[in-house]
């Protein structure tokens, strides 16, 4: 299922997650660490007001880690607190409970000085479609409660999750929209799986692949693809990748669509090593 975001969907969004922010003390957004600025909800700050937030850099496994620290400074510049982490395989889950006691320790100490008994910290999970909400959400409660899917927009359904003793985690996170207008941020959903790529020219989506890797990691496009140098423009390239790798129709003649699916399918599964779409310093 993938959710079309109308105006009425994006308010009814919207309307959900202030809704629940008065529950939580904290939110922890939840991006895409190949794509913090893309992945990010354009309205974020307005929805979630001054609620107390912890940013988690999620699939940072298949982030490039120098970048991944570049934007943690990012953040931190901005005074907001993040953590890389990577839900998949449970890593960074501790953190999460530590991080979040740090940024509400005055907040706890202020009710513990009136007297208020101390009860575990209340937290939501906030995220664009697809960025993995619901595996964080099984992950922290070390047991299959939230669905998961490889199909964006299939996070449904509220109760409260225990994270050990000291946390306690809505089961339904928030669901709010990507940053969409921009065409360059449509490519990086798309490439990253947070948007369908039927939505997407799979040549455009490839083309625009190559290039970035072109600018960004030119050694590992030219050894994976066996080149001696850059090709001058992209359709040579295409040629090249295509009679390398046996995209073929009849006659011999390359055939773009499987190069353009093959390439995808290459950056998708890691076949370039882990990759960051976006820096820091360009925004
Ligand atoms: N490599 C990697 N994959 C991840 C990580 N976290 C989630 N995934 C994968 O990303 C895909 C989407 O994860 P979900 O947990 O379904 O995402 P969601 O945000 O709940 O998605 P919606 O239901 O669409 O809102 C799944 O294939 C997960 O296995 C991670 O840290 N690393």
């Amino acid at each position: 299922m993938t959710i079309q975001w109308f105006p009425g969907h994006m308010a009814k969004a919207r309307r959900e997650v202030t809704e629940k922010l008065k529950l939580v003390d904290i939110i922890f957004e939840l991006v895409d660490a190949r794509i913090p600025y893309s992945s990010r909800n354009p309205m974020i700050d307005e929805i979630i007001q001054h609620k107390p937030r912890l940013v988690l850099l999620n699939k940072a496994d298949m982030a490039d880690k120098e970048m991944t620290k570049e934007w943690m400074a990012f953040f931190a510049e901005k005074g907001i607190k993040s953590l890389a982490i990577n839900s998949q395989a449970g890593e960074g889950m501790r953190q999460i409970t530590a991080a979040s006691q740090e940024i509400l320790k005055e907040k706890f100490d202020r009710l513990k000085a009136r007297g208020v008994k101390p009860r575990a910290i209340r937290a939501m999970i906030v995220g664009i479609p697809n960025v993995g909400k619901s595996t964080l959400i099984n992950r922290l409660a070390k047991k299959n409660i939230a669905k998961t899917g490889n199909t964006p927009g299939v996070t449904k359904s509220q109760q409260w999750i225990k994270v050990g003793k000291e946390m306690e985690l809505l089961d339904t996170p928030g669901i709010l929209w990507p940053k969409f207008e921009d065409q360059e941020v449509g490519m990086k959903l798309a490439i990253t799986g947070a948007i369908k790529d039927t939505l997407l020219n799979l040549h455009d989506l490839a083309l625009y692949s190559l290039k970035f890797l072109e600018r960004a990691y030119p050694e590992r496009l030219m050894d994976r693809y066996k080149l001696s140098e850059l090709p001058e423009d992209a359709a040579a390239l295409f040629d090249h990748i295509g009679k390398l790798r046996g995209c073929l129709m009849a006659g011999g003649v390359v055939d773009y669509d499987k190069v353009a699916e093959l390439v995808i399918r290459e950056i998708r599964s890691d076949k370039f090593g882990s990759i960051s779409f976006e820096k820091p310093s360009e925004y």
